[in-house]
């Protein structure tokens, strides 16, 4: 699905008017969508109460002040700051509105109140005035439904940031396409529902300012899935190897490998150390098991060309054994998390020197934490947003990076990123990594191109975790999986 940055916003206008569609036509759709969903939503307010700013957001406010009055409800109108509106579309929506219009600080919450706030959008450059924090707080403390218009105020659409204070809204009304600042947190929990109204900008110019980042969707990778060819066999529909941790770390690669299994891998082999080769064999029946204690076993293992996928990280351990066996295989895919990604925090040039050329084959899936050993600055660098952050990093190691979280980025080195929205906050148990850990590997043993397996993995691991429900373990997790 397509996704818009604030900045967008004035370029489509601009091209919608040079296409011949005024802007004010625009603001009128959006306005009027904006009462028909407060008298659709919260028909028995005793008072729709508009709070309205200086751009064209307070624009939409005075045009949904207009419609609600001409709908016979009761309405308020505060405006932040002296002085007429400062665009021209705006200043004719005020005009047009014959609502009296009060000051912001001389609002009063009533109970019966539904709160519309038209104060900024697209334009927000700032952290909120003082006079709009406290009234926020005001309503907030009233406990006041809110609808806000186009982007809560005080969310950053670009970022999902609040610079300082920010309105939660019970539901955001915004146009044309969500903002990227909607599905980051804490921009998504501000937003409430969102709503998305088709004002009438035509789809060619959406597509040509969109943002290159979308929402994770199976649109992504389907061209990659289908039905098994009758005659394939388990090599060829993806052999995977996951290195197993010693005896006392070995759950974790067990969790890897059985989603991945479950994710349609055709062999799945754990490569155990000598020390854990009885806990794993005690615990798996149509896993393969394999001794591989060091690097001279690592090199025969390669010696079969048909092992062309690995993960290496869950339950590894953290050092040079994790970075050898990782640059080992920089010829092949892999799959690199938790303790494997820490442990190039001292040199993660060498691992993304080793990856540099050909195509992507590397994935790494770090949380914050692992993420700020492998790109300190990136993870420092508090003006870029967690898509920018996981774009760059995916750049400079020539890698897909799936950056997890609630809401969990993926990028390639190309530019392309998607934002997830699918994972429910049950996925934040012990474990459930490891299994996004073999998903990742499952789609990349079957060929999918490292950008559309990591997509796949995240969306079915979040789309397991919703079928699991509550009382989510990893273990169960894995159950759920369906591909
Ligand atoms: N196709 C379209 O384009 C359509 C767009 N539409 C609507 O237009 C909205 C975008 O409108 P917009 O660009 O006028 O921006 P908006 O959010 O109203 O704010 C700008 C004003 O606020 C000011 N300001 C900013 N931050 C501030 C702060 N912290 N504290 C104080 N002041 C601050 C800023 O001042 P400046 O930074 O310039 O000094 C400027 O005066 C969009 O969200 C949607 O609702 C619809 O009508 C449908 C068609
Ligand atoms: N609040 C949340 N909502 C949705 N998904 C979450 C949330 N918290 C964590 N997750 C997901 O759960 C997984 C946790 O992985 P990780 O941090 O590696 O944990 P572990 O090491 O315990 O397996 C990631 O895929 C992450 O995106
Ligand atoms: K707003």
């Amino acid at each position: 699905m397509l996704l818009i940055e604030p900045d967008a916003v004035a370029k489509i206008d601009s091209a919608c008017i040079t296409s011949g569609i005024p802007g004010f036509a625009l603001m009128n759709v959006a306005g009027r969508a904006v009462s028909a969903a407060a008298l659709r939503d919260y028909p028995g307010a005793l008072r729709y109460v508009v709070l309205v700013g200086p751009g064209n957001n307070g624009g939409d406010g005075y045009v949904a002040a207009k419609a609600l009055i001409e709908a016979g409800a009761t309405v308020a109108l505060f405006r932040l700051f002296d002085g007429q509106p400062t665009t021209d579309d705006a200043k004719r929506a005020a005009a047009e509105c014959a609502c009296p219009v009060q000051k912001l600080e001389e609002y009063v919450p009533m109970k019966g109140d539904v709160v519309i706030d038209a104060v900024f959008g697209a334009g927000l450059t700032r952290g909120l005035p003082a006079s709009l924090i406290a009234c926020i707080d005001k309503v907030q403390s009233a406990g006041l439904p809110v609808i806000a218009v186009d982007i809560a105020s005080g969310v950053c659409g670009r970022t999902g940031r609040i610079l300082a204070g920010a309105l939660h809204a019970d539901l955001t009304v915004t146009f044309m396409a969500p903002k990227i600042g909607q599905m980051l947190l804490p921009g998504r929990i501000h937003s409430g529902r969102l709503e998305v109204i088709d004002i009438g900008t035509p789809l060619r110019l959406l597509e040509r300012f969109a943002s290159s980042t979308g929402i994770n969707h199976p649109a992504v990778w389907q061209i990659y899935s289908g039905p098994r060819a009758a005659d394939t066999h388990k090599y060829s529909h993806g052999a995977l190897t996951v290195f197993s941790g010693g005896a006392s770390q070995s759950g974790a690669a067990r969790l890897a490998a059985a989603a991945a299994l479950r994710a349609g891998a055709g062999l799945v082999t754990i490569a155990a150390p000598t020390e854990a080769m009885a806990v794993n064999a005690n615990h798996m029946t149509a896993i393969m098991l394999r001794e591989v204690d060091d690097q001279n076993d690592l090199a025969q293992l390669l010696e079969d060309k048909r092992l062309q996928t690995f993960i290496l990280g869950p339950g590894f351990g953290v050092g040079d054994k994790a970075r050898d066996f990782a640059l080992a295989l920089a010829t092949r895919r892999l799959v690199l998390d938790a303790d494997a990604i820490t442990s190039f925090r001292d040199r993660p040039e060498d691992l993304f020197d080793a990856f540099a050329l050909g195509e992507t084959r590397l994935i790494l899936t770090p949380h914050d934490g692992e993420f700020s050993r492998l790109f300190p600055d990136l993870a420092a660098n508090q003006a870029l947003s967690k898509v920018e952050r996981a774009q760059h990093a995916a750049r400079r190691a020539h890698a897909v990076v799936i950056l997890k979280g609630a809401d969990t980025v993926i990028a390639d080195p190309a530019g392309r990123a998607t934002i997830n929205i699918n994972a429910p906050p049950s996925l934040a148990t012990a474990g459930s990594g490891d299994v996004l850990a073999g998903l990742c590997g499952a789609f990349l043993a079957q060929n999918y191109p490292a950008f559309a397996a990591a997509c796949a993995a995240v969306w079915h691991h979040g789309d397991a975790a919703q079928r699991a429900g509550a009382g989510l373990t990893a273990e169960r997790l894995i159950n759920f999986i369906e591909t």
